[in-house]
């Protein structure tokens, strides 16, 4: 049996997790995290924690995190000292958290996974994105989410944009002397990419990338209708995880 602790059960993913994990033959719900919970054990009698200190060492062999931008380096640092493997759905991780993060699980000898997307057409999506950018280098990314989003960009749109970067040169893109009369309206600058972020109610995850050409266009889209289609990669990679060395980002690791 592999042992998980859900950090944030109580939000939008953590309730999602904490029910695949029960079903779950594999798998044993041994605590689950969250600061501001009022009740000391579920109806299962699995024990909830409030105080990052309190929870054992070793006591999970998987900490799934999906928790806050303010929380969650907090968090993962906690578990590497106590030697869990992070599975960090969570995103707003800087890159030098990511870095130092990196250092610890080094150090601790406990590797994790930081997962912007455990959405298999998203895992596609940034695939596609890289591949196409090769032909067609001049981009655009619109990624769309309910409004109760803490956090823009999405970490799927950063991490797409990063996966483009990393096969084109920083491009200037539109016209130089463009200005805007409306500030913002083109969005943010990632290495000449614009990223644009829409929040409104009745959507749940989704993004788009634009490429332009000489007289041709693509797009490639992605949508995420229901949080239960991020289960299949999250019990994937709780399978997976300790086979990590290191601190590694995205799924395309363990696929
Ligand atoms: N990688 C992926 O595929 C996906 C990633 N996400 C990411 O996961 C994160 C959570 O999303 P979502 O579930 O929608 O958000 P929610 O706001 O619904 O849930 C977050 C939960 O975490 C709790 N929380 C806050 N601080 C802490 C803490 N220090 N320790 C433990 N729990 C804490 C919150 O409690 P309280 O309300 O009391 O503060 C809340 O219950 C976001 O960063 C989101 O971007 C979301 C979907 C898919
Ligand atoms: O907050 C969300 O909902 C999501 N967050 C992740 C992100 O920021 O990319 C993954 C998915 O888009 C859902």
């Amino acid at each position: 049996m592999i042992k998980v602790l859900v950090a944030g059960f109580k939000g939008k993913m953590g309730q999602q997790t904490v029910k695949m994990v029960l079903e779950h033959e594999g798998f044993e719900l041994v605590g689950v995290y969250d600061p501001h919970a009022a009740e000391e054990k579920l109806e299962n009698n699995t024990i909830v924690y409030h105080d990052l200190t309190k929870i054992p060492h070793k006591c999970a062999d998987v900490w799934v995190d999906f928790t806050s931008p303010r929380s969650v380096y907090e968090n993962v640092q906690a578990a590497l000292t106590k030697e869990i493997h992070p599975l960090v759905g969570t995103t707003g991780l800087t890159d030098a958290q990511v870095e130092n993060l990196q250092h610890l699980s080094a150090q601790q000898k406990t590797g994790g996974l930081i997962v912007p997307n455990f959405g298999i057409s998203a895992v596609l999506l940034m695939q596609f994105a890289q591949q196409a950018a090769k032909y067609l280098p001049d981009v655009e990314i619109i990624e769309m989410h309910h409004d109760q989003k803490v956090d823009a960009p999405s970490g799927t749109a950063l991490n797409t944009a990063k996966k483009i970067a990393e096969v084109r040169q920083k491009r200037q893109q539109g016209n130089p002397q463009e200005t805007e009369t409306l500030p913002g309206v083109r969005g943010a600058d990632y290495e000449g990419m614009r990223i644009h972020a829409v929040r409104l109610p009745g959507y749940v995850a989704h993004e788009q990338v634009l490429f332009g050409g000489t007289g041709e266009a693509l797009t490639i889209r992605q949508d995420s209708f229901d949080r239960s289609s991020f289960m299949t990669g999250v019990a994937l990679a709780i399978k997976k995880i300790s086979g990590l060395s290191g601190l590694e980002i995205g799924l395309e690791n363990i696929l």
